[in-house]
């Protein structure tokens, strides 16, 4: 089951979002923005901050503009991340990679962009040194230890009954394991405990990564406080693909013998946990545009390829309808979401999550519940209900 927070008046102790709308409950659970005042069809109502977290799939890495996002199909992006000029490596993997003498040429960080301005508007930013030698330095643990597709695990017979008490306990051998990893010399950990991971798992080490980054190093305490106020979707995701339990914890495990010293702390089995279970719902698909980006930015109108997916924790709060009044516009590596209604004071404001507006009533309910786990109270839905 989903866990519903009930924080309003928490949430509402916080910065406001935008002055146009805030948190409340909705009639048929949880929480959702409604306006504060009446908007005209047409308004700009929300541009995100950078995301909070955000990753580019493996096999699109090469394709894709770490920047802005931009994907062409069939054409490659041309440059490479630059190796940071300050070291900042952490101490034990720096030693460990030196008498070895094992310390690989630098090879981009996985970061592709399309334009020399793009790589520099992304190494510009707060902390990206040690952003691109974490990603770095992951890069190259995932080189040595990828699973090869033919001993991918075999799921087949891999059917439990995923309850809540199943998942703790999957956790706790993890907890176990953590206590005599922590006794454990790094070398060590690296030479018989690095998990074999996949192309996948390898995508979520890097989506992980880059919201600790960020909440170590660039996020306002707001964003961050509405990150930790995000509804988590754990045991509904597990049950619809009970392979991810285990996939979990080799990721977890990956991380927690390759990244850095400073976001070490902000790594516990509780807190990975809450965050793939806030993924799932709360972040946003990086969809290939196909319309020609403009100043104002793209509209996504025609979606292709899916490339990757983001987190904005302060466009989190927007529920689903199946009669939006508001329209989602990725602009380079953000969000915009602007009024495609008026709007009067005290309306709930709602997007579309999944382009499925024109389905009828019972298709729509069964799309959500199967992707979303949830059942649309929306009140298109209730006004169709027989
Ligand atoms: C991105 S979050 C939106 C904010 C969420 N309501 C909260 O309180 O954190 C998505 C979740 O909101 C709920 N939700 C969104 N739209 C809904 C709708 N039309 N009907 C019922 N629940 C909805 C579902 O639980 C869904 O998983």
């Amino acid at each position: 089951m989903t866990v519903i927070p009930n924080d309003i008046d928490n949430l509402n102790q916080l910065n406001r979002i935008s002055p146009l709308f805030d948190i409340q409950l909705t009639s048929y659970g949880g929480r959702a923005c409604f306006s504060t005042q009446d908007i005209p069809k047409g308004t700009e109502v929300l541009l995100t901050s950078e995301p909070i977290g955000s990753v580019i799939l493996y096999e699109f890495r090469k394709e894709v503009c770490s920047s802005c996002l931009k994907y062409v199909y069939g054409e490659v992006c041309k440059i490479k991340a630059d190796e940071p000029k300050v070291a900042n490596v952490d101490e034990e993997n720096q030693t460990n990679s030196k008498k070895k003498g094992n310390k690989k040429k630098f090879q981009g960080a996985g970061l592709w962009f399309c334009s020399e301005e793009c790589k520099v508007q992304y190494q510009s930013k707060p902390s990206c040194n040690q952003l691109i030698e974490t990603f770095e330095t992951l890069l190259t643990y995932y080189q040595t230890k990828v699973k090869s597709p033919e001993v991918e695990d075999d799921d087949s017979e891999f059917k439990p009954i995923i309850t809540k008490e199943y998942i703790d306990s999957f956790w706790e051998e993890v907890n176990q394991w953590d206590i005599t990893a922590s006794k454990t010399k790094h070398s060590k950990l690296v030479a018989q405990q690095l998990p074999k991971i996949n192309s996948d798992e390898y995508t979520t080490v890097r989506f992980v990564t880059s919201v600790l980054h960020n909440l170590h190093h660039t996020h306002s305490e707001t964003s961050v406080a509405y990150y930790h106020s995000l509804q988590s979707n754990e045991e509904d995701k597990i049950r619809a693909f009970p392979t991810l339990l285990l996939s979990q914890t080799l990721v977890y495990k990956f991380l927690r013998i390759c990244l850095p010293e400073h976001l070490q702390p902000l790594l516990s089995t509780d807190h990975f946990r809450e965050l793939c279970g806030r993924e799932y719902g709360n972040s946003f698909g990086i969809w290939q545009q196909t319309s020609t980006n403009t100043e104002a930015g793209s509209i996504e109108n025609e979606n292709k390829e899916f490339l990757g997916y983001s987190l904005y924790p302060e466009a989190s709060y927007f529920n689903h309808s199946c009669g939006p009044n508001l329209r989602k516009i990725r602009v380079r590596d953000r969000m915009q979401f602007e009024t495609i209604k008026d709007i009067s004071k005290g309306e709930q404001m709602c997007i579309d999550y999944f382009h499925i507006l024109d389905e009828p009533r019972d298709e729509r309910q069964k799309i959500l519940k199967k992707n979303w786990f949830f059942d649309c109270g929306c009140d298109r839905c209730e006004n169709e209900k027989i």
